[in-house]
């Protein structure tokens, strides 16, 4: 699958004029100038991966950037840590298997980032191989990730990664939309009020490791530009997984069953119950002297982009 050029060209036509002024703009003071960092984010199955190599495509053929990416999915714990996660927390079905904020190696995710403006440290972008452990994944072998020298300077970095522009919320905002949620649960065949199918206090501790991770690099204040892959309607997510599932079928017979994928996706709703109104409000906020720019692409059930939204 690759995503339409003109769909590549209009979206970056929002980001280049940012990228621009950050290459003209100078470090503070004492400090090396870090690249642009461009994070993509997007539901799941929306195309974040796609996406991500379509503009890495561009920015270094096209545009001339040198540019490289990270997925937050190359960036968990590595298979004994997430096993050991998951029993010391046996209750909470957040854990259970990798994904969810506290299930990522931020001390990994820092080093990266700080390596990037290190003009003596070699940087090495990390990678998780989901395949191993029956699918558990555990972090591939350090010679095997990909090397830039140091003193090689980047131009940008896609940071990519499906809870990148989440921001952690209060603790009495989170236990007033766990019970509201409660009070609205409908039965439907594809779920987006889910909240109750969870402990508070395991919300909670996903929320504190999501402050942790926007704290230390996924906040506001670490990224520059926020691309967000969206629909107006989340049942797609559903129907997007399913789709990908019944083509791995046709080519390898095997794929998650519908009920299988409806489990799997309803395990991410209630994280987009509660942050996604947050993001779609807008990531940086309105301040107009904070110069970072935040793009809403609205898909519709087939991935075709249907509007698209600069947040100034
Ligand atoms: N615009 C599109 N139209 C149709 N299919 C697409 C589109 N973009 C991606 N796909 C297909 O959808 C599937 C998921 O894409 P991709 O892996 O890029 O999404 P993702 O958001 O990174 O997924 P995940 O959330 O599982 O990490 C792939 O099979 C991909 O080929």
């Amino acid at each position: 699958m690759t995503i339409p050029r003109q769909n590549i060209s209009q979206v970056l036509s929002y980001i280049l004029p940012y990228i621009e002024s950050h290459t003209k703009s100078e470090p503070p003071p004492g400090e090396t100038k870090r690249p642009f960092i461009l994070a993509l984010t997007g539901l799941q199955g929306s195309g974040k991966s796609t996406w991500t190599s379509a503009l890495v495509q561009a920015l270094n053929e096209k545009h001339k950037l040198r540019t490289i990416n990270l997925s937050l999915d190359d960036l968990y714990l590595d298979h004994e840590d997430l096993v050991q996660l998951r029993n010391d927390n046996a209750s909470n079905k957040l854990l259970k298997t990798r994904g969810q904020p506290g299930t990522h190696d931020t001390a990994l995710a820092v080093s990266f980032f700080d390596s990037l403006t290190n003009t003596t440290e070699d940087t090495l972008i990390p990678v998780f191989d989901k395949s191993k452990f029956n699918g558990e994944g555990a972090r591939a072998p350090r010679q095997t990730w990909t090397r830039i020298p140091a003193g090689e300077v980047m131009d940008v970095v896609v940071l990519e990664g499906w809870c990148v522009g989440f921001q952690s919320l209060e603790e009495q905002t989170i236990q007033k939309k766990w019970e509201d949620a409660q009070k609205n649960v409908t039965k439907s065949e594809y779920p987006i009020v889910t909240l109750g199918d969870h402990k508070l206090e395991h919300l909670v501790q996903a929320n504190d490791s999501l402050r942790h991770y926007c704290d230390s690099f996924m906040g506001p204040r670490h990224l520059d530009f926020l691309v967000h892959l969206d629909t107006n309607d989340l049942t797609n997510v559903y129907q997007w997984r399913i789709q990908q599932e019944h083509a791995l079928r046709e080519i390898k017979n095997e794929g998650m069953t519908d009920e299988q994928v409806v489990d799997f996706v309803r395990g991410y709703m209630p994280a987009y119950e509660l942050y996604l109104d947050h993001l779609r409000d807008g990531f940086f906020g309105l301040d107009p002297t904070v110069e970072k720019g935040q793009l809403r692409v609205v898909l519709d059930r087939e991935r075709r982009v249907v509007d698209t939204v600069l947040y100034k």
